[in-house]
């Protein structure tokens, strides 16, 4: 499972949770400016705006799970097995093969409205990378300062949600989910007023009883509720330790602990966890052995090289002993 959030306070943020029972090998990678994007069935892109995510390269290709780019667009894909459904290649169209979605985004739209014209004339296609890499199945979060939008491409067509709690999980399909959060409209962080029986004394016995009901367990719908609650009355400074703090605190809420989801003997895990002030071009993350927040600074390098910028995700915990 994976979730993915917004969050606005002086900067834009954004990031997700990766959640899976193994790792493909991820790196934190920048593509500069003059990269050459070599696309399947569309010409190349010799220059595009820079971006940053995490990404596994195969063969000095970055294949993005989650980036964004050096105007402050966002975008990351997230498992939807059972659901995604890619398409033929289609005459006149825009045809962007599935692992092509995020480089080709972010390449060459400057913000969400850019983007939401581009995916008019797009049609994601079911190229797959490799025999290795075949079809991920999954929908993608794209998100800037003005707001969020989900897409989904089924086997109906392909669906473009405004995405208002700025919040994405897995399965079921997004309107379903939002629908879903009509159950946990009487939840608050105040404390609850007794409006179960007038007659009966009932006790206020612990604080946080406002958002009983809200749940706790893994499942995508379940991560949905608690990641979109916690997120929107998240309250913090808006300097950039308080946020980044507060955002790792948001996505903390659906952190995964090894044990407590079984994929047939193995266990998914929290692999890593992202905060990216899209602003000003930093990428922080967590891993499941490393609490210490590590990041990668875009705005540190020559963006206007042609080589991919590779860094090696920073793993084991970093323990300040203190005497
Ligand atoms: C497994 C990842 C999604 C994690 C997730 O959503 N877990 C939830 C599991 S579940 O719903 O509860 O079953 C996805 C996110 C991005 C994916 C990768 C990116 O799409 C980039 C390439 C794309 C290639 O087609 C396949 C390899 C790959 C390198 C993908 C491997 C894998 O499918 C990734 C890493």
């Amino acid at each position: 499972m994976c979730t993915a959030a917004t969050y606005k306070t002086k900067d834009f943020y954004f990031g997700r949770t990766l959640d899976y029972e193994f790792s493909y090998g991820d790196e934190v990678v920048i593509t500069p400016r003059n990269y050459p994007f070599h696309f399947r069935h569309i010409d190349a892109i010799e220059s595009h705006y820079a971006m940053i995510g995490m990404a596994h390269v195969v063969d000095n290709d970055p294949l993005y799970y989650d980036a964004f780019n050096e105007c402050g667009l966002a975008m990351a894909g997230l498992n939807f097995v059972g659901n995604a459904a890619y398409y033929d290649i289609e005459e006149g169209k825009d045809n962007i093969a599935q692992f092509e979605f995020i480089p080709w985004i972010l390449g060459t739209c400057a913000n969400l409205e850019e983007a939401k014209t581009a995916l008019i004339h797009m049609n994601l296609t079911n190229t797959p990378y490799s025999e290795q890499f075949p079809l991920a199945q999954l929908h993608w979060i794209i998100a800037d300062q003005s707001g969020a939008i989900t897409v989904e491409a089924m086997e109906d067509g392909m669906h473009i949600y405004e995405n208002n709690v700025g919040v994405l999980t897995n399965n079921p399909p997004f309107n379903i989910q939002m629908f879903l959060l009509n159950q946990y409209m009487n939840l608050s962080p105040k404390q609850p007023e007794n409006l179960f029986a007038k007659d009966i004394d009932l006790d206020q016995y612990s604080r946080g009883m406002g958002a009983i009901g809200l749940p706790g367990d893994l499942s995508s719908s379940s991560r949905f509720a608690k990641v979109a609650f916690t997120k929107l009355h998240s309250v913090s400074g808006d300097s950039e330790n308080e946020s980044v703090n507060q955002f790792f605190h948001i996505l903390g809420s659906v952190d995964q602990q090894r044990g407590c989801c079984d994929v047939n003997g193995k266990y998914e895990i929290t692999l890593y966890t992202s905060c990216c002030n899209t602003q000003k071009g930093i990428y922080y993350y967590t891993t499941y052995d490393n609490h210490q927040i590590s990041a990668v600074d875009m705005t540190k390098e020559d963006l206007n090289t042609k080589n991919l910028i590779c860094y090696e995700v920073i793993t084991g915990e970093h323990i300040q002993m203190q005497n």
